[in-house]
């Protein structure tokens, strides 16, 4: 499979030399790697699994997501193979099947939920993972009566508005193998957690993990214990990258979409933005991805991208336009 010559230039300080970690696939070489991949979604299920504002079909399945379904499909199968013949080496026969763990981080709107999506349906048709299972990580948010006590409500999607400790119990739980884990849930309607509400993952062959600040790592706490990373548990990690100008306009857009949809809701949280001038909405979007989206992203999202085991760069069309697999 040739490299790629044209390295995006915000992927530049990646490569140019012999020991960038990272090797370059324009989509038609990375196409090439699914092989005799059989498609498997309908025109139909993409539509339903792609969320509002982002235009994946059956072509962008083609291109990228049948080659990387079949490259985590390979991955998956060998932890499985190793697992067992550990199993029997130390002749641990008590021990119960752990679940490949996949991390999907990148900014805010940046469509990490579509993908998540896609490659969960992918990866549930091949022969190794029939149960997969997705979490985001937006339920592991503090709610809002907290954040507001803490005044942290316009540092939503800061490291320091997850309850981390929990995030860390819920993915040692999963890699334990134990069954029926609950995982905390969200909703963007009420924008905040919803009390009481959990998602239960019961020992899935593959669990997603998606959510902005995944990759994240933390300073060690002076002379305190040494706490796991939340990517420690990833088996495979992946960021999805886009220009910031892109992402951009892809936030403002989709929250002026949600004005005419979701907002009019009168339990949406956004409910009085439905009502006011379309300029005025418009400036609160802007206000709120320049202060806290923005922000995150410089300070929290982009620097953990060096870290993924792959980047998806996507081009202004929210299609994949470049894509970076670290080498092994
Ligand atoms: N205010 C909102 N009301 C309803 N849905 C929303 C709102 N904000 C975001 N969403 C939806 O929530 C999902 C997650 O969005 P986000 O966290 O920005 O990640 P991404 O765009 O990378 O998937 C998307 O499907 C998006 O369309
Ligand atoms: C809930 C989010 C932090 C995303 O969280 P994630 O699912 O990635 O953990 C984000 O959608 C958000 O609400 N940001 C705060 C600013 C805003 O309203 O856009």
């Amino acid at each position: 499979m040739d490299q790629m010559n044209n390295a995006p230039a915000a992927l530049d300080h990646f490569r140019g030399d012999d020991f960038s970690p990272y090797r370059f696939f324009t989509t038609e070489n990375w196409a090439g790697f699914r092989a005799d991949t059989p498609m498997t979604l309908t025109e139909d299920e993409v539509r339903r699994l792609r969320s509002l504002n982002d235009p994946v079909d059956l072509d962008e399945v083609r291109r990228i997501y049948l080659s990387l379904s079949r490259l985590l499909s390979a991955h998956v199968e060998s932890s499985q193979m190793l697992f067992e013949q550990r199993k029997r080496f130390l002749n641990l026969s008590d021990v119960s099947k752990t679940p490949f763990i996949i991390g999907i981080a990148g900014s805010v709107a940046v469509g990490k939920s579509t993908t998540a999506r896609v490659l969960a349906e992918l990866l549930k048709r091949w022969p190794a993972s029939p149960k997969v299972d997705l979490v985001t990580t937006d339920g592991f948010l503090y709610p809002n009566e907290v954040l507001r006590r803490e005044n942290l409500m316009d540092r939503k999607g800061f490291p320091e508005s997850y309850d981390v400790g929990t995030v860390l119990r819920f993915l040692s739980d999963i890699k334990a193998g134990r069954p029926n884990v609950s995982a905390p849930c969200y909703s963007h309607m009420t924008y905040d957690v919803l009390p009481g509400e959990f998602q239960v993952v019961d020992r899935p062959d593959i669990l997603i993990f998606e959510g902005i600040n995944v990759l994240q790592v933390r300073d060690l706490p002076e002379g305190g214990k040494i706490v796991p990373f939340v990517s420690d548990f990833f088996d495979f990690s992946i960021y999805i990258d886009a220009d910031e100008a892109d992402i951009h306009t892809w936030y403002v857009d989709r929250f002026m979409r949600l004005r005419d949809t979701a907002f009019r809701n009168p339990d949406s949280f956004f409910h009085r933005y439905a009502a006011i001038k379309e300029e005025a909405a418009r400036a609160i979007a802007e206000n709120l991805w320049q202060t806290i989206n923005l922000r995150n992203l410089h300070q929290n999202i982009l620097p953990t991208r060096p870290r993924a085991d792959l980047i998806l760069r996507k081009g202004p069309d929210h299609l994949i336009e470049q894509v970076a697999l670290r080498k092994l």
